[in-house]
């Protein structure tokens, strides 16, 4: 019997390279995604998959702007819990699919996770989710309130993104894990929700960074490895310079150092490489960080950017 690996899919296993993400990309690519993750859960491993949202949640958002003359919006943290609906129906389809003949208990558990009111992402919107406009649709949806950023490929809506405090359903993901079922949790970082002084909860307008919260529930559900898949086979140092160079293993003191002198960009490796040093300083047996069609080969030592916990000696 392996270790419990929890697997954090990236937005290229869930749309097309382009970033769209129409039901035919999603359907090829979560298909595509699931045959890597049954090659881990035919090794003998026990496997819970998390993964982002943050296309498919954009989408759902501008479709609720598009339809507010005949339908009343629905806020943000709903937008998220949809998408762990309908991106955990797909991986569960799809993973069946993949283990077939063999029979397979795959579940989907929707996950809310706690954040804090008053962290100050609320008040600094950095998420980027939807699609990529050109710049003067941004600007006129500027003037209705959003919140738009340029990127390299164009301009994308963002919004706010507080750090993920508890992965509140993190105990019902692990009782299924322990009847035997592959658990889909925390899609798209988990809906987001704060604790009110009478103890009850209430969703608010967030998207949660997926590899944060990943982190987080590797923590919560006692998994040994946590394997971020990405589009690329290794965090870099000094990316878009002459003297780059892929990351192999390395210790989190000496990736905690490169994280400081800011080699990984924020919003695309910067969480990942975070999140896989918050996993291992906090105990775990290693992160890894590579690409989707490497994840069935991450635990064997020689694949993606192996993060350990120690100092280089
Ligand atoms: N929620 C989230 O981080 O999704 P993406 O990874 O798709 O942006």
């Amino acid at each position: 019997m392996g270790g419990r690996i929890l697997i954090a899919l990236g937005g290229n296993a869930m749309t097309a390279p382009d970033g769209s993400a129409s039901p035919g990309d999603q359907h090829r690519a979560i298909g595509q995604a699931m045959i890597h993750v049954a090659g881990l859960i035919r090794a003998g491993h026990q496997v819970m998959i998390t993964h982002g949202n943050g296309p498919q949640v954009g989408n759902i958002l501008l479709k609720n702007q598009l339809t507010a003359h005949v339908l009343p919006p629905v806020p943000l943290d709903w937008c998220v819990a949809q998408t762990q609906g309908t991106i955990g129906t797909l991986i569960m389809n799809a993973l069946e699919r993949a283990l077939a003949p063999d029979p397979a208990r795959v579940a989907t558990v929707v996950t809310r996770t706690l954040v804090d009111r008053d962290d100050p992402a609320f008040l600094d919107p950095v998420k980027p989710i939807g699609q990529y406009f050109e710049e003067a649709e941004a600007r006129r949806l500027e003037t209705q309130g959003q919140t738009w950023r340029r990127f390299e490929r164009g301009w994308r809506r963002v919004v706010a993104s507080p750090e993920p405090l508890e992965i509140l359903d993190g105990s019902a993901a692990i009782a299924l894990m322990e009847a035997g079922y592959t658990v889909v949790a925390a899609g798209g970082g988990g809906v987001p929700v704060v604790r009110g002084a009478d103890g009850a909860l209430n969703g608010v307008e967030a998207v949660v960074d997926k590899d944060l919260a990943a982190a987080v529930l590797a923590a919560a559900v006692y998994a040994t490895d946590l394997i971020i898949a990405t589009d690329v086979p290794n965090a870099v140092v000094g990316y878009g310079t002459a003297s780059a160079r892929p990351i192999e293993e390395i210790t989190t003191a000496s990736l905690r150092e490169l994280y400081r002198e800011g080699h990984f960009a924020g919003g695309s490796m910067g969480p990942k490489v975070e999140a896989a040093l918050r996993f291992a300083e906090n105990g775990g047996r290693q992160a890894v960080i590579t690409s989707l069609e490497h994840i069935g080969d991450a635990l064997s030592g020689n694949i993606g950017t192996r993060v350990i916990r120690g100092v280089e000696r």
